[in-house]
C-alpha cells in the first residue's frame, strides 16, 4: 500500500478537528489566539467569522500547520497535527485562498491535477478526476480545461480553486476568504453553488470570512470571533441572528439582524390563513420570508396563495402570516439580551 494511504489524517471520508488550549504568540510578541477551545463535527461546515486581526485565519492555519501552535494543540480525527509531517499533511488538507495562486503556466487541467499528481496517482486517474472537479464546481470541461488561468473570469479562477483543493479528496477543506476577491453577484452565486457541494460532498470545512452575510448563508454553525482568538459565541445561524449570546456579537451583526433572518426562514403551513377559494398559488411551502416578501410586495393583491409540496392550495399568506413566521423562530430562540417584560405582579 503506498505510505499515504496508511496516513491516519485524511483517511477517514470527513474528519471532525479540536482546538484544545490551541495559541499562537508570534514572534514579535502578538498574540493572535490566546486560547481557542473550539469542536468542528465531521462533515460540519464551519464558519469563523469577526472583525480584522482577530485570529480568524491564524487559527484556520493552525489546522495545516501554515501556523505552528505555541500552546495547546490541533487534532484532525482524534490525530495530533504535530504528529504528522506537515507536507503530507498538506496534500491531505484542501485549502483555499483567496486569488487562489493557480500556477500561471499550466491549464487549468494541470492545476486542479497539481496534488494527485504529487501522490502519485496514474496520469489518467488524475485527468478524468480532474475533469469530473470541473464540472462539480459549475465549470464545462471540454471549454476550460485547457485554458490558462488568465483565460477565465475571477469567479472562475476561484471554482478552480476549489475544483484544486477538492482533488485528493482531502476530509478537510480549509477556506479563508475564497470569494473575497469576487463581485457581489458572482459571489452570491458562488456562496450558493458550494453550499450545493457541501451538501453533496460532506467534506468537513473551516470557513473564514468578515461578511456575517456570507456566514449566515453558508455555515451549519457560525463560530463569532473577536480580537485575540476569542469565540464569543458558536451557533446555527438562526440562532445567531435571533438570540445572540451578549452585546459584542449583537453589535457584530448590526441592527439588520431580523432583515437577514428573513432569509434563513421558511414559510410552514401554520403561518397561513385558510387560502381563498380560486386564488392560484405563488409561493411553496419551505420558500423563505424574504421570497415571500418580495411576491407579495410587487402582487397587486394583499395575499398570496401558496402550494403544498405536492402542488395542492394549503393556504394564503398576508403581512401579518410574515410577522407570525418571524415571531414562531424567536420564540423558539429567547434572546438573552431582551429587557424582562413586566408583568402585572412583578
Ligand atoms: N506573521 C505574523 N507576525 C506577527 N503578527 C501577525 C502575523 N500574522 C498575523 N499577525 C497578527 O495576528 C493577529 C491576527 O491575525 P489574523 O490574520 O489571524 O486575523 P484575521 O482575523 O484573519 O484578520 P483578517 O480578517 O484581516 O484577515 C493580527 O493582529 C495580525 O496583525
Amino acid at each position: 500500500m503506498p505510505a499515504d494511504e496508511t496516513d491516519p489524517i485524511g483517511h477517514a471520508p470527513h474528519a471532525a478537528i479540536s482546538f484544545e488550549g490551541a495559541a499562537k504568540r508570534y514572534a514579535d510578541g502578538t498574540v493572535a489566539v490566546e486560547d481557542l477551545d473550539l469542536e468542528v463535527s465531521a462533515g460540519e461546515l464551519m464558519v469563523f467569522v469577526g472583525p480584522s486581526g482577530c485570529g480568524k485565519s491564524t487559527s484556520l492555519r493552525m489546522v495545516n500547520r501554515l501556523v505552528e501552535l505555541t500552546a495547546g494543540r490541533v487534532l484532525v480525527d482524534g490525530e495530533d497535527v504535530r504528529h504528522v509531517d506537515p507536507v503530507r499533511l498538506r496534500r491531505r488538507i484542501g485549502y483555499v485562498i483567496q486569488n487562489v495562486g493557480l500556477f500561471p503556466h499550466r491549464t487549468v487541467e494541470q492545476n486542479v491535477g497539481v496534488v494527485p499528481a504529487l501522490l502519485g496517482w496514474s496520469r489518467e486517474r488524475t485527468r478524468s478526476r480532474s475533469r469530473e472537479l470541473l464540472e462539480l464546481v459549475g465549470l464545462d470541461a471540454d471549454l476550460h480545461a485547457r485554458r490558462y488561468p488568465h483565460e477565465l473570469s475571477g469567479g472562475q479562477r476561484q471554482r478552480v480553486g476549489v475544483a484544486r483543493a477538492l482533488a485528493a479528496e482531502p476530509s478537510v477543506l480549509l477556506m479563508d476568504e475564497p470569494f473575497g476577491a469576487v463581485d457581489p453577484v458572482g459571489r452570491r452565486r458562488l456562496q450558493a453553488e458550494f453550499r450545493r457541494l457541501h451538501a453533496e460532498l460532506g467534506t468537513t470545512v473551516i470557513f473564514v470570512t468578515h461578511d456575517i452575510d456570507e456566514a449566515v448563508l453558508l455555515g451549519d454553525r457560525v463560530a463569532v470571533f473577536r480580537q485575540g482568538g476569542h469565540v464569543e459565541q458558536v451557533a446555527d445561524p438562526v440562532t445567531l441572528l435571533a438570540a445572540p449570546a451578549n452585546e459584542t456579537v449583537r453589535s457584530f451583526i448590526g441592527a439588520d439582524r431580523a432583515v437577514r433572518l428573513l432569509a434563513l426562514t421558511g414559510i410552514e403551513a401554520e403561518d397561513l390563513s385558510p387560502a381563498a377559494p380560486g386564488a392560484s398559488p405563488a409561493l411553496t411551502v419551505g420558500d423563505t420570508l424574504d421570497v415571500a416578501l418580495s411576491v407579495l410586495a410587487e402582487s397587486p393583491a394583499p395575499t398570496i396563495g401558496v402550494r403544498g409540496d405536492d402542488g395542492e392550495l394549503v393556504g394564503s399568506l398576508d403581512a401579518d402570516a410574515i410577522y407570525r413566521a418571524l415571531r414562531r423562530v424567536y420564540s423558539a430562540h429567547p434572546d438573552p439580551l431582551a429587557e424582562p417584560v413586566a408583568t402585572p405582579n412583578s
